[in-house]
Parts: structure tokens; C-alpha cells; sequence
């Protein structure tokens, strides 16, 4: 890891990435130039206990992460939720790296969807004090995600600067089963995976 200054500055940006798209990409270069990053762990999720459906094989879900977030700076994909047994918490993955680089400044990130229901994540307020929460506006709707969570006693929250973009991965994968043409919304080596492997044929 590059350290600058005395406390290295740590990102953490978790997500299904099932499968990843140009917003979170998007994102992560925001975050790396915008919070001066020495290194941003990208981190898909293992078993996502938040989520209804299942998600796709995690080794998909990881070689395309890599895939997606190669040309990014500091990033780096980190297999350790999906390797942990059990429903993924963020706050195991923030205990983690509190531990193993002790004095850094834990930054995390996600988009305002995410921080409207920050408040139903397992153990939040301690995520709140290990970590200062970086939001994404998301979409053209506004929402209240990020008022929400500046109004946390204690939370460190700060706007991360990225244009509204729309893209989804529930839209890509719809998008994908019905057949149409999903190439502008993934990196160019996603699309392929996703074609070499035939992943979203169903809805
Ligand atoms: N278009 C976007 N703009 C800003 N943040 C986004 C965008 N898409 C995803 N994110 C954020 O990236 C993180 C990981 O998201 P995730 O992998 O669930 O993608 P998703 O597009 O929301 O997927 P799905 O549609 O399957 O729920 C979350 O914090 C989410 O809020
Ligand atoms: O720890 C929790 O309780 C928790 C609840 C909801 C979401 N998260 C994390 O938030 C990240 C984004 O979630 P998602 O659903 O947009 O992929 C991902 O890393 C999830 O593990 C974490």
C-alpha cells in the first residue's frame, strides 16, 4: 500500500457487483481521487442476507470485479467476504481492516439507496464511528439517504462527487435476458465474460 502522509487513507466499497457496471466504476474513481485514497478495497459481497434473490456464483461475480475495477488506481479486489462463512456484515470487513492497518482513516462508500437504509445495516452505529460514509447521488430521484444519515449523532458524512448516473444491475441483468444490448453500461471485458459464460440469459 502507498501511504501518504501519516495515516493512510482507506477506502471500502462493497456491492453484489452482480454484475459490476460503469457507474460503480465510476464511483470508485470518484472516490479514490476525491477522498486521496492510498488504496480502495473493493469487496463483493458473500451472502448477501439483505437481498431477496440470489445472487450469481461468487466466483463470477469476483472475476468480473476484476475485470471491471483493473483500470482503477489504488483499487484493489478483495475476496475476503466471499471466503467468510455465513451472511456478510460490512461491519466485519470494517473490524478487519481497523485491525490490520491500525491509525488509518476508514472511508466508506456507497450510494444513496444504500444510505437510506444504513439504519437497518447489523451493528450501524459502530460502522458509523469506525468509519466516515462516503454517498453517492444515484439515479434522477432525489432521496433522502444522505440527509438521513448526516442526521446519525456522530456520523462523519460527505458527498461523494459523481454525476447522477442511472445504470443498475437489476436493469442489466433485465436487460440482458430479454436479449438487448447491454455493451454501454459494463466495461468491455464484463461484456465479454458475460457473453463467454452466458450469465443473465433468465430473468
Ligand atoms: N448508478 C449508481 N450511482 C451511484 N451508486 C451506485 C449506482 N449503482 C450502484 N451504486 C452503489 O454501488 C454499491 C454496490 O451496488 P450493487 O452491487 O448492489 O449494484 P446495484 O446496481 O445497486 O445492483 P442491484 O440493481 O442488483 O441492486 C451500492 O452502494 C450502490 O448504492
Ligand atoms: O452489514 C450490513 O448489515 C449490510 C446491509 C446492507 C448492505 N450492506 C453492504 O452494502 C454494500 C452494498 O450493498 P448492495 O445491496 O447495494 O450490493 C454491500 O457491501 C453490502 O454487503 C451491508
Amino acid at each position: 500500500m502507498v501511504v501518504s502522509g501519516t495515516a493512510p487513507r482507506v477506502g471500502l466499497f462493497g456491492g453484489a457487483f452482480d454484475p459490476p457496471h460503469v457507474a460503480h466504476v465510476a464511483l470508485a474513481e470518484a472516490a479514490v481521487r476525491q477522498f486521496q485514497l492510498d488504496v480502495l478495497y473493493v469487496v463483493p459481497t458473500g451472502r448477501a442476507w439483505h437481498k431477496a434473490r440470489n445472487l450469481t456464483g461468487a466466483e463470477h461475480r469476483l472475476t468480473m470485479a476484476q475485470l471491471a475495477f483493473k483500470p482503477v488506481t489504488r483499487a484493489v479486489v478483495d475476496e475476503r467476504e466471499i471466503l467468510r462463512p455465513g451472511p456478510t456484515y460490512t461491519i466485519d470487513t470494517l473490524r478487519e481492516l481497523a485491525r490490520d492497518l491500525p491509525g488509518a482513516r476508514l472511508h466508506l462508500l456507497m450510494g444513496e439507496d444504500q444510505a437510506a437504509s444504513f439504519t437497518a445495516w447489523r451493528e450501524w452505529e459502530d460502522i458509523a464511528r469506525l468509519a466516515e460514509l462516503c454517498v453517492a447521488r444515484r439515479g434522477a430521484q432525489e432521496t433522502d439517504g444522505v440527509a438521513a444519515l448526516r442526521a446519525l449523532p456522530g456520523a462523519r458524512v460527505h458527498d461523494l462527487q459523481l454525476p447522477r448516473m442511472g445504470e443498475s444491475a437489476t436493469d442489466i441483468r433485465t436487460k440482458l435476458a430479454a436479449g438487448q444490448d447491454i455493451t454501454r453500461l459494463v466495461p468491455a471485458g464484463v461484456a465479454s465474460y458475460i457473453e463467454r459464460h452466458r450469465l443473465y440469459l433468465t430473468p
